[in-house]
């Protein structure tokens, strides 16, 4: 049965492999990398990700393409006030998120103030508890607990925190999958249920937490070639992710 075949896989490939995916191949994680280096702060760059997995909904081109126009647009435009302020300048020049720009600016209006009291030593915090993170995001945000843009920021946190605290940290199990256009697509050739309750039970069956399950498939669905490639040149077990995607 597919839905065995797909666990099978998914078990080969174990959190060891979402993380080389996320680290190397995800183009998302590179456009974080060069945000980091080009902005020296590291506080600033921890809070740009967040707002901006927040705004990360109704794109106007693939989200690699969007975090690619993040990562250029702030290390040539340094934040010199809010950030409210800074994205009111930046999306309506944005290329690849052009829909809905008032509810996406109400929403970072919401966000701010919990960001302004945040400090890198509260940032590490909620690293090593990304469950309390996502539960406070849930509250300032009046969102549900898995809600695509919440639990997608938890995920973008993760990867910004990688490169901070130049450490890895597990995604905890009990955060849903962000379930976007790719996903919900990919879900319905295994069943017609909710994809968040699918991959939740798959999650717990092979032992690997739905962000983390997550970063293998979303990289490789997006059919981009330069992915790949990536994931030729840096995972060995790339045969058994380019089946997963052909399922
Ligand atoms: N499920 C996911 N949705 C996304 N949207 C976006 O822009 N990036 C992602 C992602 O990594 N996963």
């Amino acid at each position: 049965m597919k839905v065995e075949v797909l666990k099978n896989i998914l078990m080969e490939l174990g959190v060891e492999c979402a993380r080389i995916i996320e680290e190397k191949v995800d183009l998302q994680f590179l456009a974080l990398k060069n945000l980091y280096k080009n902005l020296g702060d590291d506080e600033l760059f921890i809070k740009l990700v967040i707002a901006n997995s927040i705004v990360s909904y109704q794109l106007s081109a693939k989200g690699e393409q969007w975090w690619l126009e993040f990562s250029n647009y702030f290390s040539r435009n340094y934040p010199k006030t809010t950030i409210l302020r800074s994205y009111s300048e930046f999306l309506p020049k944005s290329k690849t998120n052009k829909r809905l720009i008032p509810s996406k600016l109400n929403r970072l209006e919401r966000l701010e103030p919990f960001l302004m009291n945040l400090t890198l030593e509260n940032f590490e915090g909620y690293y090593n508890n990304m469950l309390k993170f996502r539960n406070d995001l849930v509250r300032v945000m009046r969102a549900k607990e898995d809600a695509k843009t919440i639990v997608f920021a938890v995920k973008m946190f993760g990867y910004a925190s990688r490169i901070v605290f130049k450490n890895f940290v597990p995604y905890p199990i009990e955060i849903p999958i962000p379930k976007d256009f790719r996903i919900e697509n990919y879900t319905k050739r295994f069943t017609s249920e909710n994809p968040v309750k699918f991959w939740e039970r798959i999650s717990k069956d092979v032992g690997i937490p739905p962000l983390h399950i997550d970063s293998i498939l979303w990289p490789v669905l997006g059919g981009e070639e330069e992915v790949k490639k990536r994931l030729k040149e840096h995972c060995e077990k790339a045969e058994l992710v380019l089946r997963l995607s052909s399922l």
